[in-house]
Order: structure tokens, then sequence, then C-alpha cells
């Protein structure tokens, strides 16, 4: 039977990156994504934005909202200090199998904990079944519908506190508006846009950080 993207994409790291070394999972994971074939990563351009921003609130809890292969939660569980956790919820199997070995290439088990399911049913759930309070840091980067429904939930089972940081990918292309529109007129949040471009193009997107004031 024929391979998927995401399994052509495993295939890739398993040959060209060294085990244990996320920094050349994420190069692996970009050569093959600009050579061979496109992927929805964040991508380079936009990753050094997100490694920016993990670095600057350097958190001890962190959501990810679209797993997908694994390219994101490689990149940000590689600059986490120790005893931090990344929970990544992805809802696709075949992306999670996939994603659970691209993680585990990099040697970054440990930091991670990849939840199978949808959000609606997770993100209710979270402090009860993980233990955890508040998340210093989401990153959303899946169903671009499903950003503001779930930045509510979010809100509303109190997974947030002041200082707590999101950052939205693609809030340009295929873009999000009503979640723009929502973290940019709400006195709850202070945004700010980080122009960059569609991974492994030309065309522009962008990434929106907004600070939840409390
Ligand atoms: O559609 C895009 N991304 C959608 C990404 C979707 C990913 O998020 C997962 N998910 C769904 N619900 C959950 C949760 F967490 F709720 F459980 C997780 C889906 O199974 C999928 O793996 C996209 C598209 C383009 N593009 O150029 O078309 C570029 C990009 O960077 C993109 O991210
Ligand atoms: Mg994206």
């Amino acid at each position: 039977t024929q391979s998927t993207r995401p399994q052509r994409l495993l295939s890739a790291v398993q040959k060209n990156a060294t085990r244990g070394d996320p920094r050349s999972v994420v190069k692996a994971i970009d050569h093959f994504c600009r050579h061979k074939e496109w992927a929805m990563n964040v991508g380079d351009e936009k990753g050094c934005i997100l490694d920016s921003v993990v670095t600057e609130v350097n958190p001890h809890t962190v959501l990810e909202l679209g797993t997908y292969c694994g390219y994101s939660t490689v990149r940000i569980a590689s600059l986490l200090p120790p005893h931090a956790k990344l929970i990544t919820l992805e809802f696709n199997p075949d992306y999670a199998a996939v994603a659970r070995q691209v993680i585990a290439w990099a040697g970054l088990e440990e930091k991670v904990q990849l939840v199978e399911g949808a959000s609606s049913d997770w993100i209710p759930k979270l402090k009860e079944q993980f233990g955890i309070q508040t998340f210093d840091l989401v990153f959303l980067d899946h169903w671009k519908d499903r950003y503001l429904p779930d930045t509510k939930l979010i809100e509303e089972f109190g997974l947030l506190r002041k200082g707590s940081v999101l950052l939205a990918d693609n809030v340009i292309c295929p873009g999000t508006p009503d979640y723009l529109e929502y973290v940019r007129s709400s006195p709850q949040y202070k945004s700010q846009y980080f122009k960059s471009h569609l991974e492994y193009t030309k065309v522009e997107d962008g990434l929106e950080k907004s600070v939840f004031l409390g």
C-alpha cells in the first residue's frame, strides 16, 4: 500500500537526522519539506519566531493544539527547562503515530505528553488528568476554525493565568479572522503580530502573540 506524506517525512528523519539531536530532526524535516514535499509544519522562518517566544516565556507548562508530525513539538520541547512539561493534542491517530516516532527520534519523550482526541473533549479534563494548574504558553496550530472556540474553552476552564501567552500560527494564511479579531479587541489580551511567511514559501503569513491580562 502507498505510504502517506507524514510517513515519508518520518522516513526522512530516520534517514537524515541523528537520534537524540532535536536540531538535526528539525533540519531534516525542513530539508524534506523544502526540497521533496511541502508539509504544514510551522517551518524554519516562523520556527525562529516560535523559538524566541518560547525562550522569552521560559515556560514550565505548555499546551500545543495540533501536533501533526511533531515538528513544532520538537522545536518547543528542545528549549524547555528541566522538569517542564509539554502537552500536545492531536486528533488524527495516523499523524499521532508518526509524531510519537519523530519526538522519540529527537529523544524528547520525557518532556512531551502526546494526547489523542478532540480539543472539546480534552481541554475540560486537562487539570484533573495531568495535574495542571495553568499553562504558561499555548501554541495554536490546529484547525483554524477551532482557534477561537478552543481559546474560549481554555479561558472557561481556568487554564490561563495573568501573563500566560497564546501564540497562534497562520493568522494570515490560511487565516483565523474571528480569532484575530477577538484577541486584538478583547481588553483581556495584549496582542502583537510577528510578520513572516507561510512555511517554505514567499506567501505572507505570521504569528500572533497574545498575553492574557487576567
Ligand atoms: O490547516 C492547517 N493546519 C491544520 C492542522 C491540523 C492538525 O491539527 C490536528 N488537530 C485537530 N484538532 C486538534 C486538537 F488539538 F484540537 F485536538 C488537533 C489535526 O489532526 C491536524 O494534525 C494549515 C494549513 C496551512 N496551509 O498553508 O494550508 C499551513 C499551516 O501552517 C497550517 O497549520
Ligand atoms: Mg500552521
